[in-house]
């Protein structure tokens, strides 16, 4: 049989590298260990052979297909398990480490659901007792759960939710009743055929009154016959963009009732009698969204990071052209054009996985005091967690779409793996807090900084350079550090933007609500331009605690990277950095001119906006091309895709 030859390009490319490879691993897992775990899962997964197919999942039924995911994730799942029983140590609820084991397997699993919603909420919104009774059943996957909150006509607007949990204290029960088609579960994962448990978010009333939305555990299908129960309407809701074999179902209920205690009740409780226990906070129901979103930061960085390899490889392999009469027809990797696409994948990669790294400490820090009462940081990780979310699974699409394209005609094959990566991605966009109304989520907490900030009260962390540039400007000096107050500024400019917006509509005549919305789309700009800072800043600084520990030369080409994915996001957002003016040419100072904003229309302050701008700009610009034409062209004579 024939061995398969490694191309010789990609050989000589791998034999080019200038920095230690495993190095490299061990920073991308989180440490030797880390690596080690990886390794002994992947070995597990790769000599199972029913986990590669013989026939590509797209010449296959859909039946077929979700057969198929079902086979690879019950398979998967066993090994997860078997390693977990092994290694005490490997925390199969570490995001990575669960979304990777399933991602093993080219299909979504249509337990996706169950690992990434379900059993996260009975760990974070079920009582011990609750805990005690579920907990090991869905672990040990011996019921199958999944996360039934949106309905047909609502998925962001939660409390518009229509499905009705009504409490009867003579029977001790809360009936389930969708009392409309608008309040059919639709979209949970693994609802169509898969799952025969669910949390189901619904309105809960009791004693005539609605206490708004809240978590019930609910069994759907029947333990042994896996048939619907009584009072029951479930099913498949058809094919989708990617995702196939997600198992994505509908979920009706006619009077369906469950006991009194499959309310999830480790926040609010309803007593026997139907006495109705108020949570420390509502906004708790609302913690498994917040977790997801944590997660999807990192396997957003994940997803591209896999979608960046096949460019990088493919770059080094494909030959084309001729720009010299005679000469060989050189690798595209060495088209300047190629690097300008692949590079900035690679950087945002790392860029994201350090950011989600940084975002998950954060939520675990979070949670630690949740458990102890103090929600002092709810608000600020809820911002983080909408914006972060939003922002990396958007680049993360539109950069594996990049990559996608780098590759040709080739990159549109099936085989390319790109159009599964896609469809993985693309999902992140909308599920999980669609990207427009998370960011207004931020936009809501930026507003209410803004107003702190002027009254120089102290702000927490990610949002406290609101208080110092609205009083003093930084100084300009071309270094990453000044382009990270540079973001700093443009971030301020744009929330003082977006707050002079919704005055000037105020006091045009118009309501906070039609002043918010005349404004949203500012909003929006202001949170991308703050989430930006955030992850621009978390990259650098975290490339810059690593480097101390790690070789010289690996830290050298992280440190290019970062300021790669600076200087990238510069001249990507240089339209924001105009708006940046500068005072004495002496020292340089940031002061933010809106053209959006009410006021500063006068033709000589726009004017000379717009002169000492262009000659400060101008220099930022050339001296970032040559900062990105330099990295680009002298990494290629080093650049290492050994890495890929
Ligand atoms: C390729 C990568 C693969 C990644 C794989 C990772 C694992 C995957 C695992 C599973 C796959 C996931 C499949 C998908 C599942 C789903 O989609 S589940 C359904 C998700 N639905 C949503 O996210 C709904 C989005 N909408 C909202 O969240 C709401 O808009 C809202 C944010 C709740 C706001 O709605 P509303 O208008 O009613 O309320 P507001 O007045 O705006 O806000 C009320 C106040 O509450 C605060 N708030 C809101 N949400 C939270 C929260 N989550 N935590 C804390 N606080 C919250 C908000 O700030 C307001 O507070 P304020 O009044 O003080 O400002
Ligand atoms: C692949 C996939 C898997 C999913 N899995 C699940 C699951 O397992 N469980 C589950 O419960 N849900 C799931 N969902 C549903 C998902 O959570 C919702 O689709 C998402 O929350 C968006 O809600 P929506 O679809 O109602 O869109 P809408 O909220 O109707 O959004 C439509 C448009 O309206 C805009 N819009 C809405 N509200 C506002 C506002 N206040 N201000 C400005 N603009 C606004 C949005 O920006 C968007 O452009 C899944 C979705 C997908 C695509």
């Amino acid at each position: 049989m024939a061995v398969n030859k490694v191309n010789e390009d990609l050989l000589r490319e791998r034999a080019r590298y200038t920095f230690n490879i495993e190095e490299l691993t061990n920073f991308i897992d989180g440490g030797e260990e880390g690596t080690r775990n990886r390794r002994e899962v992947e070995d597990m997964v790769i000599h199972v052979k029913e986990l590669h197919d013989e026939v590509p999942e797209d010449y296959l039924s859909h039946k077929e297909r979700y057969e198929n995911a079902v086979k690879k994730g019950c398979i998967l799942i066993d090994l997860l398990k078997e390693h977990v029983l092994r290694h005490s140590s490997f925390d199969a609820y570490k995001p990575s480490n669960m979304y990777r084991v399933l991602s093993m397997a080219k299909e979504v699993s249509p337990v996706l659901l169950h690992m990434g919603m379900f059993v996260p909420t009975i760990f974070g919104q079920a009582s011990a007792e609750q805990q005690e009774e579920w907990l090991h059943k869905a672990l040990m996957l011996e019921i199958i759960g999944t996360y039934a909150q949106t309905e047909l006509g609502h998925g962001t607007f939660l409390r518009g939710l229509e499905t009705t949990a009504t409490y009867d204290p003579s029977t001790e029960e809360f009936v389930l009743h969708s009392p409309t088609l608008t309040s059919y579960k639709w979209w949970p994962g693994g609802l169509g055929q898969t799952a025969n448990h669910c949390i189901v978010v619904a309105q809960l009333y009791s004693r005539e009154k609605c206490y708004g939305v809240h978590a019930f555990l609910v069994q759907i299908r029947d333990s042994e016959t896996h048939m619907p129960l009584p009072g029951i309407k479930v099913g498949d809701i058809g094919p989708k963009l990617g995702f196939q074999t997600a198992n994505n179902g509908f979920l009706g209920f006619d009077h369906f009732r469950i006991p009194r205690k499959n309310m999830l009740m480790r926040n609010a409780q309803v007593l026997k009698d139907g006495r109705y226990v108020k949570s420390k906070s509502d906004k708790l129901t609302y913690g498994t969204m917040m977790l997801v979103r944590v997660m999807i930061v990192s396997d957003a960085a994940y997803e591209l990071s896999r979608a960046a390899t096949i460019a990088a490889r493919y770059s080094a392999v494909r030959r084309q052209s001729m720009p010299r009469p005679g000469q060989p027809e050189p690798q595209i990797l060495d088209y300047v054009t190629q690097q300008h696409k692949v590079f900035i994948a690679i950087a945002t990669s790392h860029a994201l996985r350090l950011t989600g790294g940084w975002l998950w400490d954060a939520y675990s820090s979070l949670t630690h005091d949740l458990d102890q009462g103090n929600l002092d940081q709810l608000p600020e990780l809820h911002a983080l967690a909408c914006c972060l979310k939003a922002i990396s699974s958007r680049d993360s699409n539109s950069l594996v779409e990049q990559c996608r394209m780098s590759c040709g005609g080739h990159g549109y094959m099936s085989s390319s793996n790109f159009p599964t990566i896609y469809g993985a991605t693309a999902a992140t966009v909308t599920y999980e807090g669609e990207y427009t109304v998370m960011l207004l989520q931020t936009a809501r907490y930026l507003m209410k900084a803004w107003k702190e900030a002027l009254g120089g009260i102290v702000l927490t962390p990610t949002v406290a350079y609101m208080v110092t540039y609205n009083k003093a400007k930084p100084a300009w000096v071309n270094t990453p550090e000044a382009i990270i107050q540079g973001f700093h500024a443009v971030a301020v400019g744009k929330v003082k933007e977006a707050a002079d917006g919704i005055e000037y509509h105020q006091n045009s005549g118009k309501d906070y609500e039609d002043a918010w919305n005349a404004a949203s789309v500012m909003l929006v700009k202001a949170s991308e331009c703050y989430c930006r800072a955030i992850i621009c800043e978390t990259f650098w600084k975290e490339i810059q605690k690593h480097s101390r520990s790690m070789s010289r030369n690996l830290a050298v080409v992280l440190q290019q990277l970062s300021e790669l994915y600076l200087s990238y996001w510069v001249l990507e957002r240089s339209g924001d950095f105009f708006q940046v003016r500068t005072v004495p040419l002496t020292r340089t100072k940031f002061e933010f001119v809106s053209f959006a904003s009410p006021k500063c229309h006068c033709q000589m302050c726009t004017g000379f906006v717009a002169h000492i701008t262009s000659v400060v700009v101008l220099a930022v610009q050339v001296s970032i091309q040559n900062l990105t034409l330099t990295f680009c062209t002298r990494k290629r004579n080093e650049f290492d895709i050994g890495s890929c």
